[in-house]
């Protein structure tokens, strides 16, 4: 369920759902439960300073910023996007497609970026799929053990999460 004073509505520019805070009126394509974690890491961090190892594993280490391209399919924990509202492709479709983008990006034709913004399934596409700069615990750990021992500018293979499947562009 989500957390009080939200809901669920239907973007019909999009024809998607986001999440819709009745009180603050905060819209977000993303579920709020991450909301909460961001509100409860700065409140841990204001009152608690030791806290952030807790709250986010990074623990003051070595952050990295990171961009990807993520394909979803039918067995995504969230088999739906921006892009797509039911994501039935199988697994190996979407790995199919993947191997497709890393081809084009490694013969020098396009960049993740420019793929990201049209065929990323994550809502980080409307930024080129830049993730920002993230630090151990944050994200799903197939993704975490790829992104840091890519070197800056290095670019992954396919990453298989329960979100999906990756290309990481560290
Ligand atoms: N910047 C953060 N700390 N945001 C929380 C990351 C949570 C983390 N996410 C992941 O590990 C995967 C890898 C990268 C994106 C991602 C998943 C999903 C898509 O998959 P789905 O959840 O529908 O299964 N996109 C996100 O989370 C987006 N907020 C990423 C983002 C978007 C815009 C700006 C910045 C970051 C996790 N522990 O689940």
């Amino acid at each position: 369920g989500l957390p009080p004073d939200w809901e669920v509505r239907h973007s019909n520019s999009k024809n998607l759902p986001y999440y819709f805070n009745q009180k603050t009126h905060e819209s977000r394509w993303e579920p709020p439960e991450e909301a909460d974690t961001e509100k409860l890491k700065i409140y841990m961090a204001q009152h608690h300073s030791s806290a952030n190892t807790r709250i986010d594993g990074a623990g003051g280490e070595g952050k990295i910023r990171a961009a990807h391209l993520l394909v979803k399919h039918k067995d995504s924990r969230r088999p739906s996007s921006w892009r797509e509202t039911n994501i039935t492709r199988t697994k190996e479709e979407a790995i199919e497609m993947l191997k497709g983008y890393e081809e084009q990006i490694r013969s020098g034709q396009t960049t993740l970026g420019d793929l990201a913004v049209s065929e990323s399934d994550c809502s980080s596409a409307r930024k080129r799929g830049d993730l920002g700069f993230f630090g151990k615990g944050q994200m799903q750990k197939e993704f975490e053990d790829t992104a840091f021992t890519l070197q800056p500018g290095e670019m992954s293979g396919v990453v298989e999460t329960a979100s999906g499947v990756h290309l990481i562009q560290r």
